[in-house]
């Protein structure tokens, strides 16, 4: 095999159908040179965050001469609407219907919503491509069909802890004015009366309260409730248990949870897991007299089992800022509910909470529009922003051996199985290799397709191609200073247009390595070559002989096509040899046509990058 010594061949097997969610759109790529895009390119800058990881994420930039379009279809704050007017055309379109907004989206890059505007599949079909990035202003994003995004190759970021406080200090300020009838008695006061007995609340301190999720908001809540002298508990599956402690919190079962708790607060996300989570079985169980706070989201509670529990005495009061339907009907027997007080999804609603939530969802769409990492991006793998700064130039590696590959493949078998085999010095859970997968399939699927391929989509694209690609690990022995020797791309059960790149186990094979930061093809098949992949390149299998360099190489200079680079790999002295050539222009195929014509020549082929 290729240069280091091998400790231990093989390890993880991956295939395309990994866990992460991803997908494709026009004009969006990953690669630093785009030939087939010109009028965009990508960049990658890690960009530390708030949290250890930064994601990677299928990112675009802009051409200079073309300012993208923002449509920003909710209120945002003023500081972000002037950051994103520095960057973009921006187009603020309150309130529009759904079928204006889908007439809109074709005509804009990135699109910024609250919770109100739903961001559905039509949406991403009607942008025609277009569509790059779905900027939430905010934490929930159960208003974005993420499926449909990551489908259509658009990135979808969110704002997740501008608004935390305020989200936390609404649930305390319902928790409060529920136990105190603050609402109720203010509207009896105004109307006339002066209800003082009727309006007899209960006391916080000393009550158990059930925080249900305790994440941002719900860790925040807890905060504030112990300083209210209540015992808080908290039930979360996925918390850790230490950061609860750290709180004074016990994390506990979901059923201890509610049957032991006076108030139950709700701050999980809404999942198909959460849906409806309160309904008429958990209310059954809890405390006569519990009282409820949701500032979550309205689907978590079963309303009309709510509304059940409240006439049937077991809930005594409850206190939402958010409905399954925003806005709810005006009939609805919830929000009439004497003893419900409601606000119209206020969390987030203070003015230090929407000017950070401007400016951080207009830092994170600029951010992905320039080509930068999203330290936000909901549907894209996360990894650590310094693994991605040194995998850099074997991401470009990773794309344009995928490219080689592909062009390489003849006959009409077509593509299904994908070998990569990545070696390297670093133990197998120390490489995340996923960025690479996703350019080696971006290279394999581009050439032959009209998809455009990035980090969001490929493994989507490539599992909706039939495409099976797995992953093998190589060990090698040595400093594990580089993240990779080489990366080594094989097409099984194909035919080849240039039969020399079918290495001996019978797939065609390409492998290629990073030398001085530059990507570089040294293998085709069972010939060792060296060309820089940059341009263009010849591949030509010829009779080892002397002056073949020079023929080819006059031919080329005559029909004034640059030459780069020139390695050739031979089997033994006036054996076989395969010589690769790197150019920068396209030969025309009469140039071609003449180097194929040398005697020596037994074929050769063309292969863009
Ligand atoms: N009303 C508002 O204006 C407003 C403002 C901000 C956030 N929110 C909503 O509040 C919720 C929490 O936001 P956040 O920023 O704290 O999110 P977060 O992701 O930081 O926290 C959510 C927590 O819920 C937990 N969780 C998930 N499934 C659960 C389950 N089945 N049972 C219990 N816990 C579960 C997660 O482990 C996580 O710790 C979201 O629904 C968000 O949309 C509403
Ligand atoms: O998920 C959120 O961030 C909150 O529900 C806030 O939603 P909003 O941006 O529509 O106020």
């Amino acid at each position: 095999m290729a240069t280091g010594s091998l400790r231990a061949a093989a390890a993880a097997t991956a295939t395309a159908a990994a866990p992460t969610q991803l997908s494709l759109s026009s004009k969006l790529s990953l690669s630093s040179k785009l030939p087939l895009h010109p009028s965009f390119s990508v960049s990658f800058h890690p960009r530390g965050g708030r949290h250890h990881a930064a994601p990677l994420v299928a990112v675009v930039r802009a051409s200079v001469d073309a300012k993208p379009t923002v449509l920003v279809a909710e209120k945002l704050g003023e500081a972000g609407l002037s950051l994103l007017k520095g960057f973009a055309n921006v187009d603020c379109s309150y309130n529009l219907s759904p079928e204006e907004l889908c007439t809109k989206i074709s005509l804009c890059d990135a699109l910024i919503v609250r919770s109100g505007t739903k961001v559905n599949r039509e949406v991403f079909e009607s942008s025609g491509g277009r569509l790059k990035v779905v900027g939430r202003a905010g934490v929930g994003i159960d208003n974005v069909d993420l499926s449909a995004a990551t489908e259509h190759g658009c990135l979808v970021v969110n704002a997740p802890t501008a608004n935390t406080v305020a989200a936390a200090e609404h649930g305390i300020a319902l928790l409060a004015a529920m136990a105190r009838n603050v609402a109720q008695a203010d509207a009896s006061v105004k109307a006339g009366k002066w209800q003082r007995n009727k309006y007899v609340g209960v006391s916080l301190v000393g009550k158990t309260l059930a925080v249900m999720g305790f994440g941002k908001v719900g860790s925040e809540v807890a905060r504030r409730a112990k300083g209210l002298g209540m015992h808080v508990i908290s039930h979360d599956p996925y918390a850790p248990a230490d950061r609860a402690r750290a709180v004074g919190v016990d994390l506990v079962g979901f059923d201890e949870a509610i049957t032991t708790a006076d108030f139950i607060s709700l701050h999980m996300p809404l999942t198909p897991a959460t849906s409806k989570i309160l309904n008429d079985e958990t209310f059954a169980k809890m405390k006569k007299g519990v009282r409820i706070v949701n500032v979550a989201r309205g689907g978590v509670i079963d309303e009309e089992a709510l509304v059940r529990a409240l006439d049937a005495g077991i809930v005594a009061q409850a206190a939402l800022d958010v409905f399954t339907e925003e806005p709810p009907a005006k009939d609805s027997k919830l929000v009439q509910h004497e003893r419900v007080t409601v606000t119209p999804h206020l969390g987030a609603s203070t003015m230090e909470a929407q000017e950070g939530v401007a400016i951080e969802i207009a830092e994170a769409v600029i951010g992905a529009l320039k080509g930068e990492l999203a330290a936000t991006a909901v549907n894209a793998p996360m990894v650590p922003a310094e693994v991605l700064t040194e995998l850099k130039p074997f991401v470009v590696l990773a794309e344009k051996l995928g490219r080689l590959a592909v062009q390489l493949v003849g006959g009409g078998s077509g593509v299904k199985t994908i070998k990569v085999t990545y070696a390297s010095a670093r133990a197998p859970d120390d490489l995340d290799t996923r960025l690479l997968r996703a350019m080696i399939t971006k290279g394999i699927i581009e050439p032959i397709s009209n998809v455009f391929v990035n980090l969001v989509n490929a493994d989507f694209t490539a599992k909706q191609r039939g495409l099976r690609i797995t992953e093998e690990r190589v060990i090698l022995d040595g400093s594990p200073e580089s993240p990779l020797e080489f990366i080594q791309v094989q097409i099984a059960n194909v035919e080849s247009r240039f039969a020399s790149a079918i290495s001996d186990s019978g797939e065609i094979t390409v492998e290629g390595r990073v030398k001085d930061g530059i990507p570089h093809l040294t293998k085709v098949g069972s010939f060792e070559v060296d060309v820089s992949l940059e341009g263009n390149i010849i591949l030509c299998r010829q009779v080892d002989q002397p002056g073949m360099i020079g023929r080819v190489g006059s031919i080329l200079g005559e029909e004034n096509v640059n030459v780069s680079f020139m390695s050739v790999g031979r089997i033994a002295p006036r054996k076989q040899a395969v010589m690769a050539i790197g150019v920068d222009d396209q030969p025309s195929k009469e140039t071609l046509k003449r180097i194929g014509d040398i005697p020596a020549v037994e074929e050769f082929v063309f292969l863009k990058l």
